[in-house]
């Protein structure tokens, strides 16, 4: 109640014993906090916390204006509600190699257990559309050096995304993927594979676990859990779904209003009053307040 249970220590370490293990980590995206619990309740093994996400949340375009004090604020909202280690969307670190430093502290700080550090230049682009640019090698291994050097949970998971598939093609994304992982990075998001093939030639490539991701309406085809594990991915992320799973009801509902003049026809699909009670802990709440309501000094001194 009130938060979760684990410490953020814990939940760094529960993941890393997951990826230690092999087995695929299933990350959903939170939209909130609220749908980090559902995502805990349903049994998945993390949290993602999407750049896309929170932008859109804001009514914003992905193309880094949110501040590292939105993204850390938000990821935190989320990481204290959930036992489930979070992985945050850090965009290209919030500035020069200085600024990668400070961000690493702060989402430590905030309780997440690791973030994703990107090559693209500024100002970033969704790595699923064209007309994106990547900064040079150099550049790219000082961003998650600062990180590493700057981590002070060794467990924090610091995970660097290349998109450079997209630009300079496969061979160059293996290339870039194994010189991220000698300047120190924990895991590898190869960003835009075309295929399950790339993803196998990434897997090659490197000894650290890789990240799949799962967007819809981009340029990689939607695989199973089953598939991606096969080809020796140890992390699936669908980072917009639920989002998009929500405003699709919520538009259909708005339409219906429009139409029906009621929501009547809807009330089935809806999440209801109870479910929604007992995701918040509703009881737990009412039980706290009336354990502390009734406390009493002098029944309490032995
Ligand atoms: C993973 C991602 O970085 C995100 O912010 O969630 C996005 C997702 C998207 O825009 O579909 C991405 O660049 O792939
Ligand atoms: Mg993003």
């Amino acid at each position: 109640m009130l938060h979760a249970k684990l410490t953020a220590s814990a939940k760094r370490q529960g993941l890393r014993a997951r990826l230690a293990s092999g087995e695929l980590v299933r990350m959903p995206g939170a939209f909130n906090p609220l749908s980090a619990k559902l995502i805990e309740d349903k049994g998945f093994e993390g949290v993602y916390i999407s750049g896309a996400v929170l932008s859109a949340d804001l009514g914003l375009p992905d193309i880094g204006l949110t501040t590292l004090t939105e993204v850390a604020g938000r990821g935190g909202q989320i990481a204290r509600v959930t036992e489930l280690p979070t992985l945050i969307d850090a965009d290209t670190g919030f500035g020069e190699p200085m600024n990668v430093a400070r961000t690493v502290q702060i989402l430590e700080d905030a309780g997440i257990s690791g973030m994703h550090l990107e090559d693209q230049v500024n100002p970033k682009r969704c790595g699923h559309l064209d007309g994106k640019a990547v900064v040079d090698e150099a550049t790219a291994l000082k961003r998650i050096r600062a990180a590493v050097e700057a981590r002070r949970d060794p467990d924090f998971l610091v995970m660097a995304r290349t998109d450079i598939r997209g630009i300079e093609g496969l061979e160059a994304a293996k290339d870039r993927a194994k010189k991220l992982v000698d300047a120190g990075a924990d895991a590898i998001f190869p960003e835009a594979m075309a295929d399950l093939a790339e993803f196998a030639a990434i897997r090659e490539a490197v000894d650290v676990p890789i990240l799949a991701n799962m967007t819809e309406f981009g340029k990689s085809d939607l695989y199973t859990t089953q598939q991606l594990a096969d080809v020796g991915v140890n992390i699936v992320i669908f980072p917009v779904s639920l989002l998009r799973l929500a405003m699709g009801a919520a538009e259909r509902g708005l339409d219906t209003i429009l139409a029906e003049g009621s929501l009547t026809s809807r009330v089935p699909e809806m999440q209801t009053r109870a479910r929604l009670y007992e995701l918040v802990d509703y009881a737990g709440y009412s039980e706290f307040d009336a354990g502390v309501y009734t406390f009493d000094l002098t029944n309490n001194r032995s």
